[in-house]
């Protein structure tokens, strides 16, 4: 650092023409050095401090010449500098400008009462290595929860699950690769510890350089601590300038702070290690858990990254602070200490802390006679079994550590297994009911379509033999959302899928189509009823019955960081297709749905039309006897579509039940066997395309386009014709010369329609006309009635 001290001198000092080649980066005063001083600190500001550390005047007081020597007390050795400076200038004025004196500072042999205030401030270090090691494990941690909140939010966990993965697989593997992964900066955490350890005074001299912190009084944990803002800006310095490689930050923040050797010397590597392993072993499985409640990865890290600094370092400062005799919160301290073991991070921080305090404590109790009578003067305590139970030993927050791991983790199985959704279900079983009848009673008002009630009455019959070989059975399935007005989403639902069929599932936006498909799949849970794939039941072995099931979501679920290709390898284990298959199974996966181009791709590079064929490729994967598809074609050109359809045709001729959902009636009449159209979660008709139209559909369409040089005249006389000759018939659509009929009526034959049309074609100039059944759209659109009716939004 360089130092500019000001000098002054007056005018007619015989010193002042010698001064000058001395003190070239000083600056020269004429006249008073010491409202020179304050004039340029109110100037300068806080900036001068920095940069004026001494100063020095020569004044003649009659023969004599009187010199002072002024020194900022912001540097700690500034009083000794200008005395150096003063002593050294006179000399040269004395001897030369070659003249210099060499100052050099060797502190006195410390006295046993100093040394022992050394060594326990040596000790309260931990509390330094606990905050800054908190900082970093703060961010390391949190980065535990990205891909499960990512895979979770894009349904690719979910995906995974219906390919036959177990949960305890899941999250087992998950936290097996995290503990690994945390292993990696544990070690590196270690080693430069012992690498550090042969020059102590490099990472003291880095940490803080502050000798004011080993002056302090024994006893008093504040005062032994430099202020709290400079630890603070310590903690934070290090973990920010790492960011982006967090699982380097312990290394970069031990190597600059502290000399460790209490966790490398006589194995204690080994105990450091454990506490490491311990902490990761419990905050893994708490951050999976925390990272169900976010939906965004980038969301998930930043607010679990805040809590696990509040939840370390805040309860770990609170507790420590509360601690120190003079706050006179002990007893409250040691409450607050017990209900924060439930935290790992505050575990970690007093673990870390209480065991660098205990080895130096020890050390120095055991070191000599005068060491061992100088602790028991004072009470000073510690703990010949590190893991000892009370303070300072770390066996509560091992214990802790090693517990709230195993509680995490049960949780987490709760959860996932909808176990404590069923708990809390037969809790309310009594309210529930009440809630479901009262809904179901609201619903069942509407009569029921004759079709609907026998494919019922063939499901619930006592005898099921003649369903033995259906793959799939849906046996009164029913969804409830329960919010403060309860929605039947899906009501009553019963069929059965056979094989080789493929069963189309149409509906207006909101009928309850996904919900059931959730349903089928596990995502969702059912309020009640139950469903059945080659016989295993969705409520009782939801593990074997997704075995048997292929899934397409309505929503991409993959992975962006995958190739096609890799997603589709992956899957194929999953689904346990033997290794020696999986090549040629997912090559003909690729060249059926033309995807071979982008095989090698990344996902997200992907259109969307490609993320659906692969997803539907996926759904097809692996001989599933089931396969789902909610509306797989979405999106995709008329190519593909086309394509599609036939690799979804080939699947249902080689014997497998697909269940489809689709807005497009081309598709349905193009692929299924047979439909149901669903209204507010009700089947409102069941059957083949032939026998809905036939049903609903009754008459013919007519559209006939009227020569227009006569137009106006000629059509009115056509209309006239239409409904003199078809009674009933309806003019749906009229424009440009050009009109759609429907002509109803079950007496109507193709031949009397064409008969009649055929005469009266010349009679009233029709250009050209078509006469076709009732389309499935049309169908369709006769159950809109049955929607209910749109709620205004309002302004
Ligand atoms: N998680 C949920 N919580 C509450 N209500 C829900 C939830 N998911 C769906 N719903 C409601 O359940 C009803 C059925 O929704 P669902 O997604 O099954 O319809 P859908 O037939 O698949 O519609 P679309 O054709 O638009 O996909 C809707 O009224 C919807 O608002």
């Amino acid at each position: 650092m360089g130092v500019s001290p000001p000098e002054a001198c007056s005018p007619r000092s015989c010193c002042s023409h010698r001064v000058a080649p001395w003190s070239v980066d000083s600056v020269r005063v004429e006249g008073d050095l010491e409202e020179f001083l304050i004039f340029r600190a109110s100037v300068e500001g806080g900036g001068f401090n920095e940069r004026c550390l001494v100063a020095a005047s020569f004044r003649d007081v009659g023969e004599r010449t009187v010199v002072t020597a002024l020194f900022n007390n912001q540097a700690y050795h500034s009083p000794a500098t200008v005395l150096a400076i003063v002593d050294n200038l006179l000399f040269k004025l004395l001897c030369g400008p070659q003249a210099s004196i060499m100052v050099s500072n060797y502190p006195q042999p410390r006295s046993a009462l100093q040394a022992a205030k050394d060594q326990f401030n040596e000790g309260r270090k931990g509390f330094d290595i606990a905050l800054n090691l908190l900082f970093a494990m703060a961010f390391l941690s949190s980065t535990f929860s990205i891909l499960a909140v990512s895979e979770r939010a894009v349904q690719a966990k979910h995906m995974q699950f219906v390919s036959g993965v177990h949960v305890a697989t899941f999250w087992l593997s998950a936290l097996l690769w995290d503990l690994m992964s945390f292993l990696i900066p544990s070690l590196l955490l270690l080693v430069s510890c012992m690498v550090l350890r042969p020059f102590p005074h490099v990472s003291r001299g880095l940490a803080f350089g502050d000798p004011a912190w080993t002056e302090t009084s024994l006893g008093s944990m504040l005062a032994a601590q430099p202020p709290l803002w400079k630890k603070v800006g310590n903690a934070l310095v290090a973990p920010l300038a790492c960011l982006h490689t967090p699982s380097l930050c312990p290394t970069l923040v031990v190597f600059k702070a502290f000399d460790v050797h209490a966790f490398t010397q006589d194995g204690h590597v080994a105990d450091a290690l454990l506490l490491l392993m311990l902490y990761g072993w419990a905050i893994i499985p708490l951050m999976y858990l925390m990272s169900f409640f976010f939906s965004g990865a980038a969301t998930a890290y930043t607010r679990l990254t805040i809590f696990n600094i509040l939840s370390g370092i805040a309860t770990f400062l609170v507790v420590t602070i509360m601690r120190i005799p003079a706050v006179k919160l002990e007893e409250l301290s040691r409450t607050l200490d017990h209900v924060f073991l439930v935290l790992p991070n505050h575990c970690l921080g007093m673990a870390v802390s209480s065991f660098y305090e205990n080895y130096e404590t020890r050390r120095y109790c055991t070191s000599s006679e005068v060491a061992a009578h100088y602790c028991r003067k004072h009470n000073i305590q510690y703990q010949e079994n590190f893991y000892a139970w009370s303070t300072p030993g770390v066996g509560r927050f091992v214990t802790s550590m090693a517990t709230s791991g195993f509680a995490y983790l049960t949780l987490l199985f709760l959860i996932e297994t909808d176990l404590l959704w069923r708990l809390k279900a037969c809790l309310c079983a009594f309210q529930r009911r009440r809630v479901l009848s009262e809904v179901y009673t609201r619903t069942s008002a509407l009569p029921e379509d004759q079709d609907v009630v026998d494919e019922r009455n063939r499901i619930l019959a006592p005898s099921l033999d003649s369903l033995l070989d259906t793959p799939l059975i849906i046996k009164e399935l029913s969804k409830v959302y329960e919010q403060r007005a309860p929605l039947l989403a899906v009501d009553r639902v019963s069929l059965a899928v056979q094989k080789g069929e493929c069963f189309g599932l149409l509906g207006f936006n909101g009928a309850g189509k996904t919900t059931t498909f959730k349903m089928l799949t596990g995502e969702e849970t059912i309020t009640s009823g139950d469903a059945f794939v080659g016989g295993y039941s969705i409520s009782s072995d939801i593990g074997k019955m997704r075995q048997r099931i292929g899934y397409c979501p309505q929503f991409e679920a993959l992975l962006d960081h995958m190739t096609g290709r890799e997603t589709l390898v992956m899957y194929a284990r999953l689904r346990g297709v033997p290794e020696c298959y999986i090549g040629a199974c997912v090559e003909n996966t690729l060249r059926g749905l033309l995807l071979e181009p982008h095989a090698n791709k990344l996902v997200r590079t992907y259109s969307g039309g490609n993320k659906r064929k692969l997803s539907t490729g996926i759904a097809l994967l692996g001989e599933p006897s089931v396969i789902f598809l909610d509306e797989p074609s979405t999106g995709m050109d008329p190519v593909a579509r086309r394509l599609l359809w036939d690799t979804v045709a080939r699947a249902r001729e080689s014997g497998k039940a697909i269940v489809i959902t689709s807005h497009s009636m081309e598709e349905c009449e193009a692929l299924c066997t047979r439909l149901a159209i669903m209204v507010q979660g009700q089947f409102k008709c069941l059957g083949s395309p032939q026998h809905l139209k036939s049903k609903f559909g009754s008459g013919y369409s007519l559209r006939a386009k009227i020569r227009s040089d006569r137009q106006q005249e000629a059509l009115e006389e056509f209309k006239a014709f239409v409904d003199l000759t078809f009674p009933g018939s309806v003019l749906e659509d009229e424009h440009q010369g050009m009109v759609h009929y429907h002509l109803p009526g079950n007496d109507l034959s193709w031949a009397k329609v064409f008969g009649v049309l055929e005469k009266a074609k010349e009679k009233y100039g029709m250009d050209d006309y078509s006469v076709s059944q009732i389309s499935l759209e049309q169908v369709f659109l006769s159950f809109a009635h049955l929607q209910p009716p749109v709620e205004d939004e309002g302004p």
